[in-house]
């Protein structure tokens, strides 16, 4: 059975809408207009057990919607959908117990005059952890998002990564099954973001969970997700590997050379200083114009890459796939 089973599923809001100026703020007092945002339009995807997913898409794409959807806060308008077997939005404690949705944006909830501590214990007594799995997951969680300076600390007084770490502990005190990650890096410094990737690479490790996790910094997708779903004005774009995302959208691969010689000949040059060169090739003349590179001139180092995955991702969104 899949962790995650998404059928044809549709969400459309109900938007209010107001003209500008006095008159109209008047007017819809009295008669308010309304139009329908189609959020979603059918989509579907699964996502088997224990694995990592990343879900990506333009601003306003209905990545959030979805998420809202499977963590059972919203209802859809339409389609079918299960998570661990299942329907997110009847909200069975049993089943809120086994997942767990966090959002960089606003990472910790509750009273922001508890203790890190105290908020930890609420969490205990709210989802019912046995107070020595509880201690164990805290000693697990503590390593790995270093988290004892924080303990005693009012939630109010965090920085933003801090908040992060505690609000995914805050998530995982209770061993969630499935994480629904949005934006979990969103504002933090490049060290703090790379902290978060290798706390949730971990903990997926450690427990195989099943994640789903949204950003627009494509270094998460890159180093967390083999898997992307990529949404458009509610449609799914692709599924699949990131690598076949980028041969499809990037005929070309680079070759990074390290060279005393000349190699333009090689190919177009899209980066050159003090010995250093940049090749554009296309794909399938990559290992040929290598075997020719190397016998024509001494070559010190060499390597070949995929291009920048924000290039990719940014024509995905710009001219949409192919
Ligand atoms: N409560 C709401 N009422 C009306 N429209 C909404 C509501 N929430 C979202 N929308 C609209 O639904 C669409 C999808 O929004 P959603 O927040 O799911 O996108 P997103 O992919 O998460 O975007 P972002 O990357 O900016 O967070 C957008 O057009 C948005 O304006």
């Amino acid at each position: 059975m899949s962790a995650v089973e998404v059928e044809n599923l549709s969400m459309s809001y109900r938007a209010p809408v107001r003209k500008g100026g006095l008159r109209a703020a008047l007017g819809s007092l009295v008669k308010r207009e309304y139009k329908t945002v189609q959020a979603l339009d059918q989509i579907s995807f699964t996502i088997a057990p224990g694995q990592v997913s990343g879900f990506i898409g333009p601003n306003g794409a209905g990545k959030t919607t979805t998420m809202k959807i499977l963590s059972g806060i919203l209802h859809p308008t339409g389609g079918d959908v299960r998570v661990l077997g299942t329907i997110p939005w009847q909200r069975r404690s049993t089943f809120l117990k086994r997942i767990a949705f966090v959002r960089g944006s606003q990472p910790v909830g509750g009273s922001q005059e508890l203790t890190v501590m105290d908020s930890l214990e609420y969490q205990r007594l709210l989802y019912d952890v046995p107070r020595p799995t509880f201690r164990r997951t805290l000693a697990d969680l503590e390593a790995l998002l270093d988290l004892e300076p924080l303990l005693e600390r009012q939630l109010r007084a965090l920085s933003l990564g801090e908040r992060m770490r505690v609000g995914l502990a805050m998530a995982l005190i209770y061993r969630p099954e499935v994480l629904f990650l949005d934006e979990p890096t969103i504002g933090l410094d490049v060290s703090a973001a790379s902290q978060i990737r290798e706390f949730v690479s971990e903990y997926v490790e450690q427990t195989g969970a099943t994640v789903l996790l949204t950003s627009h910094y494509m270094a998460d997708v890159a180093s967390l997700c083999p898997r992307l779903i990529l949404i458009d004005h509610g449609n799914v774009q692709y599924d699949g590997p990131l690598a076949e995302l980028s041969a499809r959208l990037s005929p070309y691969k680079l070759i990074r050379i390290s060279t005393q010689g000349d190699p333009t000949a090689f190919g177009e040059v899209i980066e050159k200083a003090d010995g250093q060169w940049v090749l554009r090739v296309p794909r399938d003349e990559v290992a040929a114009t290598t075997g020719r590179l190397l016998q024509a001139m001494e070559i010190m180092d060499l390597a070949v890459e995929e291009p920048p995955l924000e290039k990719v991702i940014d024509q995905a969104y710009r001219e949409g796939l192919r």
